[in-house]
């Protein structure tokens, strides 16, 4: 028989290299051709390309947390995404040290206003936290797996919770800009409409499931310990709970756009966070999410409300962010006091 290499099917080959699981090979060549000495069969030897991978393996994230923990012992059970202006909830982190993303081997860079670049881990109202100060932005260019590459090694690093902050728009009428809204829920729209899902690529059962189920994706029990901390602060009233939107980004949402999302349910829209809630579910951590509403998203033509711009948003988080690094340092509390119950 003719061997013709255009006709070599090799319906699904995964292969394991000392890095991990490889992805589907995107080129074969033909070497050689032999009968297969107990198979009786001819056989032909093929050599394999792989398709370069463009995620990271288990060890490559280990490889990140201890290059951290080489430079900082710690052991955080705690970590904290600071969003847009609100790098400030790190002031209040007490022998705190720094290591600046650009300066972790493997790590990304922040490249929007409002977020400082760096990792800080110390102890925040006597519980070790490490904190981000600034994260990563699909439409900064990351693909969103990457966005969310943190939460992984916030995993391996020691940390059992997470609190995932950004600035948002309201899209619900009765919010106020200043408000605080804890995430009941939320709407992946890039990962829905647009295949973006963080965890997209091949699955390592070894961190999380193939198919995490994401019905109880914002922890329960965390959402009324963040209740109880703002009233004991006296911040009741303006706090909700509610449904995030996520959207790419970088432009805000047109007014069809907007009422289009609130008639299907969202009550804030931002451009972050789920990447890092849906890493992080996936990899068996608890989740407390919460945005600060820092624009009225304008819903109607012809308003003379002004348009949203950055500038905003991070004059409205600095007025705030008093109230909301207050909030978090009585919070980590509550959330440390839960967990050692547990
Ligand atoms: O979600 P964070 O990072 O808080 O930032 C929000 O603020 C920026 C828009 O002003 C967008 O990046 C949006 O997502
Ligand atoms: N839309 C999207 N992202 C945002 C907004 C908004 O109105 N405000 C802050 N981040």
């Amino acid at each position: 028989m003719e061997y013709d290499p255009g006709l070599v099917r090799i319906r699904q080959c995964a292969i394991e290299d000392a890095a991990g699981p490889s992805f589907p090979p995107i080129e074969f060549q033909a070497e050689q051709e032999a009968a297969h000495p107990v198979l009786q069969k001819r056989v032909c030897v093929v050599r394999v390309r792989l398709a370069p991978l463009p995620w990271l393996t288990i060890n490559e994230v280990k490889k990140i947390a201890d290059f951290i923990k080489n430079k900082v012992p710690c052991n955080p059970k705690i970590g904290i995404v600071c969003g847009s202006g609100l790098g400030v909830i790190g002031d209040r982190i007490r022998n705190g040290v720094y290591i600046k993303y650009e300066d972790i081997p493997g790590f990304l860079v922040s490249t929007v206003v409002g977020h400082r670049g760096a990792l800080l881990i110390g102890d925040l109202n006597g519980v070790e936290v490490v904190c981000m100060l600034g994260r990563f932005h699909f439409y900064e260019g990351y693909p969103t797996w990457k966005c969310a590459l943190p939460i992984r090694v916030m995993r391996f690093l020691g940390v059992e919770t997470v609190i995932v902050t950004n600035a948002a728009g309201s899209v619900n009428p009765t919010y106020r800009v200043g408000d605080v809204m804890l995430l009941k829920d939320h709407l992946f729209l890039p990962s829905i409409c647009g295949g973006l899902n963080p965890l997209i690529g091949p699955n390592d059962d070894k961190l999380g499931v193939r198919f995490p189920s994401l019905t109880t994706a914002y922890d329960k029990k965390l959402r009324e310990i963040a209740l109880e901390t703002a009233e004991a602060l006296g911040l009741r009233e303006s706090f909700h709970e509610g449904v995030y939107v996520m959207n790419s980004g970088p432009a805000f949402e047109t007014i069809a756009e907007l009422n289009f999302l609130r008639s299907a349910g969202a009550d804030a829209v931002g451009m972050s966070t789920l990447p890092e809630v849906v890493t992080a579910r996936h990899c068996g951590l608890r989740v407390l999410a919460f945005s600060l509403i820092t624009n009225e998203c304008i819903m109607e033509y012809d308003s003379d409300k002004p348009h949203p711009t950055q500038e905003e948003v991070i004059e409205t988080a600095e007025a705030k962010q008093e109230q909301i690094s207050d909030f978090v340092f009585h919070l980590v509390s509550g959330m440390n006091k839960e967990a050692l119950a547990c």
